[in-house]
């Protein structure tokens, strides 16, 4: 199998009920050979999994359930009808304090309540202008994927922290450099690695999708702000499908 193309939103801490009828417009959008995914927030999952559309949550506990105020099990996602969760995002490892082992149990959870793990990993903007990329993004790696990730079970996303919400981007060089390590270093480990799809996120648009498409190793996107708009996210999933 290959890896397979994943258009993936990401609406954070945005949307009320009022904007359910952006996921009936995405649906009409929707491409063969191209897999959508989208991650409300808590309250909209069910609302969202229940019109059809792949859904996932956007965080969930490492513990299976117990006294957690606040928190949401595994188990408590997929009974609202997600399939997906993403796991890591830089907006919980800097507000939550979230380490890569936390990071790391919380995909094992996801992945015994049989939900895809959606891990993200990437540099500060201190740590590339440092030089240390490389070795951030591997010590993530290491760090935040379990040893029971599959290609079927487990999609990564490279999101450059200082890309995220700025309306920058990295150069194509600049991706193609941390998902060619990703894909080495994944295949080094798992036996399926070169199967995995590797999402690129940070600031992609209608306009730069395709350009991000065509790099090596970029099998889709986890989009933030353009995945709250159908008029911005269908492009992005053609381009995707057309990739
Ligand atoms: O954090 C992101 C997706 O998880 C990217 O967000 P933006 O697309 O808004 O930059």
């Amino acid at each position: 199998m290959a890896a397979r193309k994943l258009a993936a939103g990401n609406w954070k801490m945005n949307g009320t009920r009022a904007a359910l009828a952006e996921i009936d417009q995405i649906l009409t959008e929707a491409q063969p050979g191209c897999d959508l995914l989208i991650c409300p927030p808590a309250t909209l999952i069910h609302a969202v999994a229940t019109k059809g559309i792949p859904t996932g949550g956007q965080d969930c506990h490492a513990n299976p359930s117990g006294a957690h105020t606040g928190d949401i099990a595994a188990d408590q996602l997929r009974d609202a009808g997600a399939s997906h969760v993403i796991l890591g995002h830089s907006e919980r490892r800097t507000d939550h304090a979230e380490t890569d082992a936390a990071v790391a149990a919380k995909a094992v959870a996801a992945h015994q309540a049989g939900l895809i793990a959606v891990i993200c990993v990437g540099e500060t903007e201190a740590q590339r202008d440092a030089g240390e990329t490389l070795d951030v993004i591997a010590a993530q790696l290491a760090g935040s994927v379990p040893d029971c990730a599959t290609a079927a079970n487990t999609v990564l996303a490279y999101e450059p922290v200082w890309a995220i919400g700025t309306g920058r981007t990295p150069t194509n060089e600049q991706i193609a450099e941390v998902h060619a390590l990703m894909r080495d270093r994944l295949s080094a480990r798992f036996a399926d690695g070169a199967d995995m799809t590797l999402l690129y996120g940070g600031s992609v648009k209608p306009g730069n999708a395709a350009d991000i498409f065509a790099i090596p190793h970029v099998n889709g996107a986890l989009v933030g702000g353009a995945s709250l708009k159908a008029s911005d996210f269908s492009p992005i999933i053609a381009a995707l499908a057309a990739a």
